[in-house]
């Protein structure tokens, strides 16, 4: 694991050495310093000479004033080490979550996945800074100050010396301790964002069902629970600070009384003495610094733990090597034997074959929970088939490139999912590189130019989050939009206007016979009506495709679709 950090440190080798070299001058200048006062004690006052103080004063200053750039870069250019870092790994892991599939998806919180992009990585950022730095400086001045006070008075030195791996003992003890305690506080943070997440995204729901304060009760449960696991973290580092804290007091203490006790003998001058404390001081800092690392490095730890489990899941569908980019299908699909399950549930699609015909608009219909959806979700590879091959103009789809072939897919959901945004960044959204009259053309062929017009702020309009200040034909003619701008072979209509009122069906059923024309056309209707003039209708059951035909075909044979059709009609 510890490789695999450093492996983040490589592209800022400069930023690193520069960071380092800074930080091991300021620490050499740190120890300096003691001996520079032992030498005007001892050598220069008893001259009393008030000017050649004064001098060895001025080069003090000197020290100081050198050290204190030093700390500037150390500060400044350290940290930006660590946020360079940070930004690699988080610019990494987007990327990486752009790629996983919809089965993760599926199984993880949105807030949960959030709690890694930010806090997770905040802390990795401050270990990345001050965990190798700060440790091999901490380890740098133990030993120089040990050497220098060895040279002043080694049994002092040494005694002062036995307490280290006291010391050493305790902070692997409460570092193991706290690691699994912010181990725990992570994961609560995650499950507490996510239920964040979820209260504020569906605060409409909340409302309209008034579980305010049912809302509040779970809340407040998990904000306790977060809480307690935080207060347990930082219990557990109090206690391991406090407890270094005494051992360092007693040690100064300890040094001040045999110090006097080696002047008094006429072992120890006075310089030496006031240098032995300055240095036992300086030996002292580094255990305060190992301790920041203390309370840094399990949480720095526990975030890339986190980071790598997730970095190290694989996309589930992904490009198989010699995958070829497709272009201009024509949209000729077959299913051969396909079945499919979610996770360990029982399957849900048991060996379907289908022909669809380039161009063709063929729809599916059937019991709610049939597949109907399933079966189209396998088409742009959302999910792999556990079986069977689905092809596109005789080429199996998983020998084609993932983007290439949703490329050339377009679906309208049942759900749309516009961005908070403007009208025409959402139209937009369907070919990034459009310019204003592909985007016009767009919203005039899905009937959005009225709306537009009548509105003050025309495409620059704001749609709101997830397009909240629009009325739901209105979302479905931006999505219908978006279509036509991309302008795909192979069209999937989840849906789409299941939600609307019989005059905007109608005109939005317009806009999408328009836009399925000279398309390959996969719908999924639940209303019959919508689906009468589809030039196939293909029944889904439990059993898998039980019929298909035209509509007055399936009405004579008096099949499921005749009892579905006579259930919404009346016979
Ligand atoms: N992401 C998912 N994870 C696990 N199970 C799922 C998932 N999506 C659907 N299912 C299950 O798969 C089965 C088929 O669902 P699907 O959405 O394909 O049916 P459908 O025929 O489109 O239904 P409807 O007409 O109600 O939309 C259902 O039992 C459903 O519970």
């Amino acid at each position: 694991m510890f490789r695999r950090f450093f492996s983040y440190y490589l592209p800022y080798r400069p930023l690193f050495i520069l960071d380092f070299s800074c930080a091991v001058f300021a620490a050499l200048l740190e120890l300096g310093f003691p001996l520079a006062v032992n030498y005007v004690v001892d050598e220069l006052l008893p001259l009393g000479e008030l000017r050649s103080i004064l001098l060895a004063c001025l080069g003090l200053l000197g020290i100081y004033a050198l050290n204190t750039v030093m700390q500037y870069v150390v500060n400044y250019w350290g940290h930006m080490l660590g946020i360079n870092i940070e930004t690699d790994m988080r610019r990494k892991l987007f990327e990486h979550m752009q790629r996983l599939s919809f089965r993760f998806f599926d199984n993880n919180k949105t807030g949960s996945l959030m709690s890694r992009i930010t806090n997770d990585l905040m802390e990795i950022g401050e270990m990345a800074h001050h965990g190798p730095e700060d440790l091999f400086i901490a380890i740098m001045t133990l030993l120089g100050a040990f050497t220098l006070m060895s040279f002043i008075h080694l049994e002092m030195a040494l005694l002062i010396f036995a307490v280290i791996p006291l010391l050493i003992w305790l902070s692997i003890y409460f570092n193991k301790k706290m690691t699994r305690a912010f181990d725990d506080m992570y994961s609560s943070m995650g499950e507490f964002n996510s239920r964040v997440e979820n209260t504020i995204g569906g605060i409409r729901v909340v409302q309209a069902f008034s579980n305010e304060e049912f809302e509040k009760q779970r809340f407040s449960h998990d904000n306790g629970r977060f809480r307690t696991a935080k207060l347990l973290a930082y219990k557990i580092m109090s206690k391991g600070l406090s407890m270094s804290y005494m051992l360092t007091r007693f040690v100064s203490l300890f040094v001040l009384i045999s110090g006097a006790y080696y002047v008094i003998r006429g072992e120890l001058t006075y310089g030496e003495f006031v240098g032995f404390i300055l240095l036992s001081n300086v030996f002292f800092r580094p255990i305060d610094k190992i301790n920041a690392i203390i309370e840094s490095y399990p949480k720095g730890i526990a975030g890339f733990k986190r980071y790598t489990e997730l970095m190290d899941m694989e996309p589930e569908v992904a490009d198989l090597p010699g995958a070829v980019e497709v272009d201009n299908l024509k949209g000729d699909i077959r299913y051969r034997g396909v079945s499919f399950g979610y996770g360990d549930k029982e399957k849900v699609l048991h060996d379907i074959h289908l022909d669809i015909r380039a161009g063709e608009t063929v729809a599916f219909v059937g019991p709610s929970g049939s597949g109907k959806t399933t079966i189209c979700s396998l088409l742009p590879r959302f999910y792999d088939a556990d079986g069977g091959s689905i092809t596109v103009d005789g080429l199996d789809i998983r020998q084609m490139t993932l983007s290439s072939l949703r490329r050339q897919i377009g679906i309208v959901q049942q759900d749309v999912f516009l961005f908070s945004g403007t009208i025409r960044e959402n139209i937009g959204y369907g070919k990034l590189d459009a310019n204003d009259e592909e985007i016009w053309e767009a919203a005039r062929r899905a009937q959005l130019l009225d709306f537009i017009r009548s509105q003050p702020e025309g495409m620059a309009t704001v749609i709101g989050e997830r397009g909240v200040k629009l009325s739901g034909g209105q979302k479905q003619r931006l999505a219908i939009a978006r279509m036509f701008l991309k302008n795909p072979p192979i069209l999937i209509l989840d849906e789409a206007t299941s939600a609307l009122d019989t005059e905007t069906e109608a005109a939005i059923q317009q806009s999408l016979a328009e836009l399925s024309a000279g398309r390959t056309t996969l719908v999924i209707a639940h209303r019959l009506a919508t689906i009468k003039n589809a030039d196939r209708i293909i029944v889904v059951t439990e059993k898998g495709v039980t019929e298909q035909g035209r509509h007055d075909e399936l009405i004579a044979s008096g099949g499921v679709y005749s009892r579905l059709h006579a259930a919404q009609f009346g016979s």
